[in-house]
């Protein structure tokens, strides 16, 4: 990478190497406190070109909070360098995270490289005494958005809701482990979101560290090709890891031994000394490789090396640059940049950061995020341009003056009162400022004072305060532009994935005017629940604040999910892994202080229909919170056809595929049925029966919410119902009643309908039970293969699928990914595992006893838990494994027996 600003430093050393500090200049600027510090960063306007979001994923442990503590340590925003292994680190600043050693909750951090105000000085001074001017690229002072995610794969929603609004990720390898299960997956959830990558391979300071071996993972099981910018620099060859060679600026970097990283040896290539020729001639290797590399998909640079006359050295520093920078932009090329260091050494971290700003796209050049207004989807801009509302404007059929005058409003003169939408992707309750809302800007500003419509949940919030968080500290914003990263605190409702958008003139009570306030950016994907225990207060008049504190657990965290057992009345918290369950516990008692008693965590299984009811109908004559509440309608319930995959709608038919495999559709029975809002027109159609404030949309979500209700619990078991397709149809002429046809009168009859289809469906032959069946992916040393197979056939149910099969990646076989040809692609040769060929490495790692292997089986849940720790024993701890949900299927046979007497005690 373009390192020149070493070049500009203070020479301590030999003439031909240079020691300087990396940042140039430590000192702080002359402020008294660091939130001051933290301000003066703040008061300066950093644009959106300068701006990077970017989140740190990898698998459990490969370094992620170890490599941000460096971050911020050298970027001036700490002045201490936190250890993990002794709790002092700033983004694991929970206290379950501190006393675990592990990443619970993503952090996000806001920071400046280089450190802005030290560096500006510096740089005046250095100037104007005659020293070499920074290369353009370097001098400018950038604001990272940093998220430092979680590992383990119990927390993945935590790593979904951070991709989702990230513009860029630094993907930490661990060195010696290499490409591990969970990285696969986050490697391809950011791929989803088509996330711009590099790689970091850390970890490379100890034993069994093989980077060139990880260089080919990167290739054979992510399926890039790796881009190495770096080289591992061991001293004499195979001595202490010291430093890395940079292959864009053909000189190495040496960080002396037991620093704290900030001090740097910068010697030119040709300058190596004799004990390090090899290495020498391996970074002139990598260049040619990379410049080969990078000239296959890069127009720009081929023309460059062509000027050349193909001189792969004579290629500027720059331009490679700017050609990895195309290439890391434009996924199609599939060029993933590899730098390496070993964070908890010191070492590598400030090049990783110069990456990132050199590398990673500002908010302005990522992919345009996906919108809806109504039924009408589309991006961003296609919103801002006004297309968006006109296409909605055509897809309703304007049956009402009132309609009328909406379809007609000019979607120019809607949008230029858009003041500011947004996406709020986490919210957090904190001790001191109370509840935290963060939020990323998609487009406008948001500004202090301002009013924000959530248009999930169609209320309308004040934002008093705007804030840029440090971790746990925070400064006061006037303002949040397009492109950044804050928090707003003191907001009620505001939940994970909902979208906020101010609006010139909106009124408090009824929001922003049609179609506008239906706007959303794509939500956030919620994953299943596999997992609950009960919570019991430890005293009735306890249940209510427990029932607040669950609340806030689940707001914060929206892959929890509560629930109420009807029979016993025991409430009930369902979670992706036991240890996700085990650390929401801790939580719930601990931080929110609930005086609550968790149970034993169990499977959630499912039950499913084995044949069709008969249509059942129920009619509801009752008052619902003092209000007379009357409907009717009819359910039927079957087990899911086939063809039921996708859903569709009309006005009068909706046909909704839910995410845990059950299926609803709603219908109106009666044909020519209108949708205005007024009552003029509803009435005559509708035989008077539909009040104002029913339209055809509250009237199917009603349906709807009441199926899912009924769906929510099993006939025999108690488990929510899977694979189920519930159809519920109205008759508005003789099952709607005027104004006491309420919204919740509609949702109890189709709840009470949907009961009584399920019951019937069930009276033959009961239901059958369903358990989880899992994707899982085991990685261990080559000595424990044998036990861990021997362990997950006779002990666990498993179904073994594959060993070492590299198609296989932990979202299942992937086919859909060319191939990369790993004879074509550069890594060099790895000193302690000898050979210099690939043919070598290949067979140094077949030779080689601690050589990762990878299982792939299909288990049932119900036999995964406690894996990890019987897989930690059998493997004396370098075992690990991930484990995604497969499908559920029909248990049958003896196991049913076991699990009916475990459930039902006979
Ligand atoms: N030897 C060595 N150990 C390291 C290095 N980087 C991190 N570690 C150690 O690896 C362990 C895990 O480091 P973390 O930084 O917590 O890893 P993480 O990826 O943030 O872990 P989770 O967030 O829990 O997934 C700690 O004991 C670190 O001290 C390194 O470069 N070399």
């Amino acid at each position: 990478m373009s390192f020149n600003r070493l070049s500009g430093g203070r020479v301590v050393a030999r003439s031909r190497v240079q020691r300087t500090t990396y940042p140039p200049s430590r000192r702080r600027p002359s402020c008294n406190s660091l939130l001051e510090y933290r301000g003066l960063h703040h008061d300066t306007q950093t644009s959106i070109e300068k701006t990077r979001n970017i989140g740190i994923i990898a698998h459990i442990d490969a370094g992620k909070t170890t490599t941000t503590e460096r971050m911020l340590y050298y970027s001036g925003y700490t002045r201490r360098l936190g250890n993990v292994n002794d709790g002092s680190t700033v983004t694991d600043f929970l206290p379950a995270e501190r006393q675990r050693g592990v990443t619970i909750q993503s952090a996000a951090i806001t920071f400046h490289w280089p450190p802005l105000p030290e560096q500006s000085v510096r740089e005046t001074k250095t100037q104007k005494g005659g020293r070499p001017l920074l290369s353009p690229s370097t001098e400018q002072n950038h604001m990272i958005n940093l998220i430092d995610t979680p590992g383990h794969a119990d927390f993945t929603f935590e790593v979904i809701r951070s991709l989702r609004i990230l513009d860029g990720a630094v993907c930490i390898l661990d060195g010696v482990a290499g490409v591990e299960a969970q990285t696969e997956k986050v490697w391809s959830q950011a791929a989803k979101y088509h996330i711009p990558r590099i790689i970091y391979i850390n970890k490379l300071d100890r034993d069994g560290a093989a980077f060139g071996r990880t260089v080919h993972e990167i290739a054979s099981r992510l399926f890039v090709w790796p881009a190495v910018c770096q080289v591992p620099w061991f001293e004499g060859g195979k001595g202490r890891f010291c430093g890395v060679g940079d292959v864009v600026n053909l000189r190495a970097y040496r960080w002396p031994e037991g620093g704290d990283g900030k001090t740097v040896e910068t010697i030119a290539v040709d300058k190596l000394g004799e004990a390090d020729a090899l290495f020498a001639e391996e970074i002139k290797k990598a260049r040619i490789a990379l410049v080969e590399l990078l000239s296959t998909y890069d127009d720009v640079l081929v023309g460059k090396f062509l000027e050349l006359d193909e001189r792969h050295r004579d290629i500027a520093p720059n331009d490679i640059v700017a050609g990895l920078r195309r290439c890391v932009l434009n996924q199609d090329s599939k060029i993933v940049p590899v730098f390496c260091g070993a964070s908890f050494r010191n070492i590598g971290v400030q090049p990783l950061l110069d990456a990132i700003v050199q590398l990673m796209p500002n908010p302005n050049e990522v992919v345009i995020p996906e919108v809806s207004v109504g039924r009408v989807e589309g991006n961003l801009r296609q919103l801002m341009s006004g297309e968006l509302l006109s296409k909605q404007a055509q897809s309703i059929p304007a049956t009402g003056p009132k309609e009328k005058k909406l379809t007609s409003r000019q979607p120019m003169a809607v949008i230029s009162n858009l003041e500011a939408c947004a996406l709020a992707f986490k919210v957090v309750h904190d001790a001191r400022r109370g509840t935290l809302v963060y939020v990323r800007v998609y487009s406008g500003n948001i500004t202090r004072g301002s009013s924000l419509y959530n248009t999930n949940l169609c209320v309308t919030e004040p934002v008093q305060r705007l804030l840029r968080m440090y971790a746990s500290d925070s400064v006061d914003l006037p303002s949040l532009p397009a492109g950044q990263i804050g928090v707003i605190p003191g907001l009620k409702h505001a939940r994970t994935g909902d979208t906020l958008i101010s609006y010139i003139g909106t009124n408090p009570k009824i929001g922003p005017p049609p179609p506008i306030n239906s706007l959303q950016l794509r939500p956030i994907d919620v994953p299943p629940a596999v997992f609950f225990a009960t919570v019991e207060s430890n005293s009735l008049g306890e249940a209510k604040a427990v029932t607040n504190a669950l609340e806030l657990l689940i707001r914060e965290d929206p892959s929890l999910q509560r629930s109420v057992d009807e029979d016993s009345g025991q409430t009930l918290l369902s979670g992706m892994g036991e240890f996700h369950l085990e650390i929401a516990g801790d939580r719930l008692i601990k931080d929110h202080k609930a005086k609550a008693t968790m149970g034993k965590i169990e499977i959630a299984y499912r039950e499913a229909l084995l044949f069709p009811s008969q249509p059942q109908t129920a009619f509801v004559n009752r008052d619902i919170a003092g209000k007379r509440a009357k409907a009717c309608c009819t359910a039927t319930a079957e087990p899911m056809p086939e063809d039921q995959k996708h859903g569709n709608s009309s006005d009068d038919y909706e046909s909704h595929v839910l995410e845990n495999g059950n299926s609803i559709t709603t219908s109106i029975t009666t044909p020519n049925v209108t949708t205005s809002d007024d009552p003029a027109e509803t009435l005559e159609p509708w035989n008077g029966r539909l009040t104002s404030h029913l339209t055809s949309e509250t009237l199917h979500m009603s349906l709807r919410n009441g199926a899912l209700a009924a769906l929510s619990r099993g006939i025999q078991y108690n488990f929510p119902f899977h694979n189920v397709h519930v159809s519920i149809s109205i008759d508005p002429r003789h099952e709607l009643f005027g104004n006491d046809t309420s919204t919740a009168a509609l949702s109890s009859a189709a709840r009470e309908a949907t009961k009584a289809a399920l019951k019937d469906a069930a009276l033959k032959d009961g239901t059958a039970l369903m358990e989880h069946v899992m994707n899982v992916i085991v990685s261990t040393d080559d000595a424990s293969l044998g036990a861990v197979v021997k362990d997950l056939n006779s002990e666990r149910g498993a179904s073994v699928l594959s060993l070492d099969d590299a198609d296989v990646t932990t979202s299942g076989v992937r086919e859909d990914l060319p191939r990369i040809d790993l004879r074509k692609m550069y890594a060099p040769p790895d000193p302690f595992e000898g050979g210099t060929t690939f043919a070598d490495q290949e067979q140094a790692e077949m030779n080689n006893s601690s050589r990762q292997r990878t299982i792939q089986a299909r288990v049932p849940l119900r036999e995964m838990m406690g894996y990890l720790k019987h897989l930690r024993s059998v493997t004396q701890g370098r075992g690990s494994f991930v484990m995604s949900a497969d499908r559920f299927e029909r248990v049958v046979g003896q196991r049913e027996k076991i699990l009916r007497k475990e459930l039902r005690g006979y």
